[in-house]
């Protein structure tokens, strides 16, 4: 599908991938076609919603920092999800790339409709590569002053049944991530990816103080407040994922200035460890974020 006839979405080229620039008279977006990677959303007279790397690349074959990564089939590291979804991988295991194959994968743009109040874009990708069942994801995206929408859609078009893990890899801007909060989690028990997956209990509000990679049982808005600011996301799912590299991590991250944890926290929706899918052939599945 080409933008032609678009009011407001036109091509872009970043070194090496096309995006599709958005200029609505009330937000703009920009969104690349490797990874259907929405890397940049600001409504009018707002900041950015999203956190983008001031060192981002735009290469083919590695995901652009920041924005919001789709991870799909699996999310993290192959050899961490349950051997449910380890099981569909066709490669060798320690090819697996960290976060899928989508995020580099080349997605293309199936419908875009567009009016004085917003912009939907769909973008799908058929078979990601010989490397996984035969499966189809769809990403629908609905940008709006006052709301930002994604829906991941899976299809398992395989004749036998595929478990999947996924996320929508949300890099949020912050003032001072010191004094971060994060509601909507407290008495919950999380996975703690950096104390040997154990099982802990989150007590009160998240906040941060160390590098933090968990895997929280979630249900219901999360809150994020960063100063002034605030913003809401509410999910479909089970699980959510609260990230920040703090200060040795961010020096071994690519596209990432080692200052830069300071100004950013990923709060992913997914399907992960605990949340999975299992999907009968034929059947779908969709994962939805929708950020205020
Ligand atoms: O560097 P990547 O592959 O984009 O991953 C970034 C981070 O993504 C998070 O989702 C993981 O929980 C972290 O462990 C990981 O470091």
């Amino acid at each position: 599908m080409n933008l032609q006839r678009s009011t407001f979405c036109r091509p872009i080229r970043r070194q090496q991938l096309d995006i599709i620039g958005i200029q609505h008279p009330l937000f703009s977006a920009e969104l690349a076609l490797q990874g259907a990677q929405l890397l940049n959303f600001q409504p009018q007279g707002d900041p950015p919603w999203l956190w983008l790397s001031e060192q981002a690349d735009y290469l083919q074959g590695s995901s652009v920092r920041g924005g919001i990564p789709v991870c799909w089939p699996w999310f993290g590291d192959l050899r961490r999800n349950p051997q449910a979804v380890q099981q569909h991988f066709q490669g060798n295991g320690s090819s697996a790339p960290a976060h899928g194959l989508a995020r580099t994968a080349l997605w293309q743009l199936s419908a875009l409709k567009e009016d004085v109040h917003q912009v939907d874009l769909t973008l799908a990708t058929q078979q990601l590569s010989r490397l996984w069942p035969t499966m189809s994801a769809q990403l629908h995206i609905t940008l709006r002053r006052d709301r930002l929408v994604l829906r991941l859609n899976s299809r398992n078009d395989s004749p036998n049944p595929v478990t999947i893990s996924q996320a929508l890899h949300t890099y949020l801007p912050v003032e001072d991530i010191r004094t971060v909060t994060v509601g909507g989690l407290q008495g919950n028990t999380y996975i703690d990816a950096l104390d040997d997956w154990q099982s802990r209990q989150q007590q009160g509000l998240v906040r941060f103080s160390a590098e933090t990679d968990r895997i929280y049982h979630s249900q219901g808005p999360l809150r994020l407040q960063s100063g002034q600011h605030s913003r809401t996301l509410v999910s479909n799912s089970a699980s959510t994922v609260v990230w920040n590299p703090w200060i040795n991590k961010s020096q071994r991250l690519s596209q990432f200035h080692p200052d830069a944890w300071q100004r950013m926290v990923c709060i992913e929706t997914t399907n992960a460890a605990f949340d999975c899918v299992a999907l009968q052939p034929g059947q779908q599945h969709s994962l939805q974020l929708q950020l205020t």
